[in-house]
């Protein structure tokens, strides 16, 4: 498999192994859910099954009272890539996306109070609405580009990724010291401010401005 065999989603989708999502990643996002800001890259997973596409409705896991949406850049895999160095991991991209990361607030926080996992939070099915792709050639900088998300229509998440507290090369040498990414493996690049409560028949409207944008519906 290389790059060429995944110029579109569907074809990165059926590649991937798993989602690695990055926390805390955004100062203002940490400090509006009132959590210290990381000294290293925090990391979880989300596996295969959470991820949709357009056109795939948008479903609370059970029992959730509180589901958020949370805006993300999301670099796509393109070389296997283990124990990569900061200075070339920008060669292991095959292209860019943008995600949500869906999350049960209400059973994270449930989960944080006894020092559990998150899994039940952020991976239940469908928790990851994929949308677009653009090949690493095509953006030169994704540290350069405007995130959005709007929910029926307004604006609720207006970021640049500029300001990440740990860049792409930066997570990518972390990342893979510990594991492996392979070819589709998508790793989300945390979310800015602006998560909110996500209710039944919302619409919502995310991308990269200028570039990428998806629509998905909240059953
Ligand atoms: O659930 C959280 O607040 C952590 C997270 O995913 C993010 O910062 O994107
Ligand atoms: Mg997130």
């Amino acid at each position: 498999m290389n790059i060429s065999d995944m110029s579109s989603l569907a074809n990165f989708r059926n590649l991937a192994t798993k989602i690695v999502c990055v926390g805390r990643n955004y100062k203002d996002h940490a400090l509006e859910l009132g959590n210290a800001i990381p000294m290293k890259p925090m990391l979880f997973v989300k596996t295969v099954n959470s991820f949709i596409v357009e056109g795939e409705p948008i479903v609370a896991p059970p029992g959730c009272q509180n589901l958020h949406q949370e805006v993300e850049l999301g670099v796509v895999i393109g070389k296997k890539a283990s124990k990569i160095s900061k200075s070339n991991a920008m060669d292991y991209i095959g292209g860019y996306t943008v995600a949500l990361d869906m999350t049960a607030r209400d059973f994270q926080d449930e989960a944080k109070k006894a020092g559990a996992p998150w899994f039940l939070a952020k991976s239940f099915d469908g928790s990851c609405p994929v949308g677009g792709f653009i090949p690493s050639s095509d953006l030169q900088n994704p540290h350069d580009v405007e995130l959005f998300c709007k929910i029926n229509g307004k604006d609720q998440q207006r970021c640049r990724t500029d300001v990440m507290i740990f860049d792409i090369p930066t997570l990518l040498e972390y990342t893979t010291q510990f594991f492996t990414l392979e070819v589709g493996d998508v790793v989300l690049t945390g979310t800015p401010a602006g998560v909110t409560k996500i209710n039944s028949g919302d619409v919502i409207e995310f991308g990269i401005t200028g570039r990428i944008e998806s629509k998905f519906l909240v059953n």
